[in-house]
């Protein structure tokens, strides 16, 4: 290819799949155009979302407790919409930062919507992250094919409805946006359905905003793992919480919650200037 665009690397975290746009000099012009395009997966390369990968203090609408020399993962959904938070996003963001050489391997922080958050990369290729308190909002209800879900608001940085019962998971048919209530989740939610297998194992699906189904959602397990602690009588507990894409590990105490789970990056290379331009 003559005429280069963009570098990207695309990564995932539990098959939540994503493309990461180097902007380290806060250069790039990331529309929701470009960002629906690079995600498509037929015209584009194919992902749930997009991180940028820019300085906070590049960002001009960065939260300002964030500090202006921390890394930013401006995260975008695959329908273009901007998001505050992802937990598979930000495991994946933390393990292209140390592959790239942008940080140390170890204790890091990243810069989000939601605010800063700890992480630490582990030799295995796991990444934990602080994901900080989660809050109960208020309980909710949805529908998937005529059958009715009850549920928990859960804000773990962004908006979650988490069903947990006794639910038939393989049977759920998400290829559509489950109702949800407009005066509760006045931006739209993730719906996270969650089926307790005993022990401290659960299973879940998901259905995000912006996005569709996906083979998992970080901030959703959290979310999962609040709901399924709640239903069982306990405000703390840890969740090993089994998704389409694979495993993860939820933790909360009364001090904040924690997530850990694989980070994979897959490849990289360069966007075409002319796609770039007219994708
Ligand atoms: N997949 C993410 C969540 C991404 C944002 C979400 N779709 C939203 O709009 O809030 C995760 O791993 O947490």
């Amino acid at each position: 290819m003559r005429n280069r665009g963009p570098a990207f690397v695309k990564g995932h975290g539990t098959q939540n799949d994503f493309v990461i746009l180097p902007d380290t000099g806060g250069e790039l012009e990331l529309t929701a155009e470009r960002v629906r395009a690079l995600c498509d997966r037929r015209r584009g390369l194919g992902a749930d979302g997009v991180l940028r990968v820019i300085r906070t203090g590049a960002l001009p609408d960065a939260p300002a407790d964030v500090p202006a020399d921390v890394w930013f993962m401006d995260y975008r959904n695959a329908d273009g919409s901007i998001a505050e938070m992802c937990g598979n996003g930000v495991r994946v963001f933390a393990r292209y930062l140390v592959e790239s050489g942008l940080a140390e391997p170890g204790e890091l922080l990243i810069g989000t919507r939601a605010g800063v958050r700890p992480v630490r990369t582990r030799p295995d290729g796991r990444v934990t992250v602080q994901m900080g308190q989660i809050k109960f909002f208020g309980e909710s209800a949805t529908s998937v094919s005529g059958v009715d879900f009850a549920g928990v608001a859960v804000d773990v940085g962004n908006p979650h409805l988490a069903c947990v019962g006794d639910v038939d998971l393989d049977a759920l048919d998400l290829t559509g946006t489950p109702p949800r209530d407009t005066g509760l989740f006045p931006d739209g939610v993730n719906i996270e359905f969650v089926q307790p297998l005993g022990g401290d194992e659960v299973r879940m699906r998901v259905h995000e905003r912006g996005v569709g189904e996906t083979r998992s959602c970080g901030t959703g397990t959290v979310a999962a793992t609040a709901a399924a602690l709640r239903a069982a009588g306990e405000d703390t507990g840890s969740r090993v919480v089994h998704v389409p894409g694979g495993t993860v590990e939820v933790e909360i105490t009364s001090a904040g919650s924690t997530l850990t789970g694989p980070a994979v990056l897959v490849g990289g290379g360069q966007l075409g200037a002319e796609w770039w331009q007219n994708p």
